[in-house]
C-alpha cells in the first residue's frame, strides 16, 4: 500500500516582523499571509476568515482550531466526523457572534472576554484521576456486576509497571499506620497463630450429645420480680444448669449463667514479664461470679497425647484442661480469652465443671474470693489441667509456691459434684 507521508507547509514570519492583526490572534508565524482592507496582515486562517465572513475571526474560533489542531498532530488522526463536528461547531458560534460583531469594538471586546472565562464544553481540559505508575491505585469507581453487587474497578487503565518497580517496593519506606482492629488483637495476643474465638466447643473425635430428656428441679415458680433457682435449687447444689425449656422458674430462674453467656466482659489480655501472656479484670468481682468459659476443642486424651507429639512439639504453652472421663478441651487453636489465664499456687480463681442440659459440660472459671479491678486472674492448674504435659517452672511468686507446674503432681480433680 502507498503511504505517501503527509507534508506540513513550513511557517513563515509575518512581513515586515509584525503580527497577525486580528487582536485575539497575534501569531507571528503562519503557512501564509494575507493583506486586510486596512493594508494590515493577516495569518492565513484570519485572512480567509475575514475574506469568506467578513469580520474577523473571533477568539473562541481561533482557540477551538488551536486545540484540534494540536489534537489532531498529536493523535495523527483526522476523522471525517470530527472534522464535520467542528464545521458545525464553527458555523454555530458564526450564528451566535453575528449579532455581536454589529456592535461596537469596545462591546466586542467585553463579548469575547466572557467567552475567555467560561470555555466551553468542548474547551474543558480532562484530567488524569491517576499517574501512570501510580504507587496508589484509584478503586474509587465501583460498578455494579451481574449479580448487583459491587465491583470494583480501577479509575484508569495502568500501563505496567517498569521492571524495576519491585526493587522500588522492596526499598521504599512509607509510614503506615496498623488498623485498631488488627492492633488490638496483636496487643490481646489473639494474632497468635490461628487462635480463634469460639461460641460453643468444637467436637473433634466425637458428635455433641443431643440429650432431651433433662433433669429438672424441684424449684416452685416464683412471683414477678423475684430470682428462681437460688442456693436450695436441687440442679444448682448438683452443678447442672436448668434446662429454659423445663424449669419451673421459666424465666426467672437463675441458674443458666453458662447459656446465658453472664461472663465478665471486662477482662484484658496483657504480656507478662515471663509467663507469655496473662488475663486480668479492669472490674471488680465478686466471689463465686462466672468470669469465663473456658472453650475449645474437645478431643479425646489419645488425640491430645498425639498433638503434644506433633503439632505442640515445640510449644511453650499448654492449653488442656479436663473435660470429661477420656476427654479434654485443647484451647491452643480456638477457644475463649479463658486461655490466657496464668497458674497460681494462691490463686483468685478456681475451676468449675457444670452439666449442660443437653448432657455435655460447661467448664468455667470462677472467682474464689472478691477481686479487685487490674488484678491478674490465675488458677491452679494442678487441679484442673491434663497431666499429660512435660513439668514447668513456675513463675507464680506467691510465698507458697511449690516451684513446678504440671507434671506428674497434677491431679485431675475439678470442682464437680459428679
Ligand atoms: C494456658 S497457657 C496460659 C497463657 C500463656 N501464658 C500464654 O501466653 O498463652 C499455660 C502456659 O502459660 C505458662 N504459664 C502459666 N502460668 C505460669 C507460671 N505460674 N509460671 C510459669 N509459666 C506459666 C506456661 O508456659 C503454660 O504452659
Amino acid at each position: 500500500m502507498d503511504c505517501e507521508p503527509r507534508l506540513f507547509k513550513p511557517l513563515l514570519p509575518a512581513p515586515a516582523g509584525c503580527e497577525c492583526s486580528n487582536s485575539d490572534c497575534k501569531v507571528r508565524m503562519a503557512s501564509a499571509w494575507r493583506k486586510n482592507p486596512e493594508g494590515g496582515w493577516l495569518c492565513n486562517a484570519c485572512g480567509i476568515f475575514f475574506k469568506t465572513r467578513g469580520f474577523h475571526r473571533p477568539l473562541s474560533v481561533i482557540l477551538m482550531n488551536r486545540t484540534a489542531k494540536r489534537r489532531d498532530t498529536e493523535l495523527a488522526k483526522n476523522s471525517p466526523r470530527r472534522k464535520m463536528r467542528r464545521k458545525n461547531k464553527i458555523k454555530e458560534i458564526e450564528e451566535s457572534t453575528k449579532v455581536e460583531i454589529q456592535k461596537p469594538p469596545q462591546l466586542e471586546l467585553e463579548e469575547i472576554q466572557t467567552y475567555q472565562d467560561e470555555p466551553s464544553p468542548w474547551e474543558q481540559k480532562e484530567y488524569l484521576k491517576c499517574g501512570l505508575y501510580s504507587i496508589d491505585l484509584k478503586l474509587n469507581d465501583l460498578q455494579k456486576n451481574s449479580k448487583g453487587k459491587d465491583k470494583v474497578k480501577a479509575s484508569v487503565e495502568m500501563f505496567p509497571l517498569p521492571t524495576q518497580y519491585g526493587q522500588f517496593l522492596i526499598t521504599d519506606q512509607r509510614d503506615f499506620c496498623i488498623p485498631w482492629d488488627i492492633m488490638t488483637a496483636h496487643k490481646q495476643g489473639l494474632l497468635q497463630k490461628g487462635f480463634k474465638k469460639i461460641k460453643t466447643n468444637i467436637f473433634v473425635d466425637r458428635k455433641r450429645k443431643q440429650d432431651d430428656d433433662p433433669i429438672v428441679c424441684n424449684c416452685k415458680p416464683c412471683g414477678e420480680g423475684e430470682i428462681g433457682c437460688t442456693e436450695e435449687c436441687f440442679n444448682r447444689v448438683m452443678f447442672y444448669e436448668c434446662s429454659p425449656k423445663h424449669c419451673p422458674c421459666g424465666e426467672q430462674c437463675s441458674n443458666q449463667r453458662f447459656q446465658r453467656k453472664e461472663s465478665v466482659k471486662k477482662v484484658q489480655v496483657f504480656k507478662t514479664k515471663n509467663r507469655g501472656f496473662g488475663l486480668r479484670t479492669l472490674v471488680k468481682i465478686k466471689k463465686d461470679k462466672l468470669i469465663l468459659e473456658y472453650r475449645g476443642e474437645v478431643i479425646s486424651k489419645c488425640t491430645a497425647r498425639k498433638r503434644m507429639e506433633t503439632k505442640y512439639l515445640h510449644r511453650k504453652s499448654v492449653y488442656f484442661l479436663e473435660y470429661d472421663k477420656g476427654e479434654v478441651v485443647d484451647g491452643a487453636m480456638c477457644g475463649t480469652l479463658a486461655r490466657f489465664i496464668n497458674h497460681s499456687c494462691a490463686p483468685n480463681c478456681h475451676i468449675e465443671k457444670w452439666r449442660a442440659p443437653n448432657g455435655e459440660h460447661f467448664i468455667g472459671v470462677f472467682a474464689s474470693y472478691d477481686i479487685a479491678p487490674g488484678a491478674e486472674l490465675t488458677y491452679d492448674y494442678n487441679f484442673s489441667t491434663f497431666g499429660g504435659a512435660q513439668e514447668q517452672e513456675c513463675f507464680c511468686g506467691s510465698p507458697n509456691c511449690r516451684g513446678l507446674i504440671g507434671g506428674k503432681h497434677r491431679s485431675t480433680s475439678i470442682n464437680t459434684r459428679e
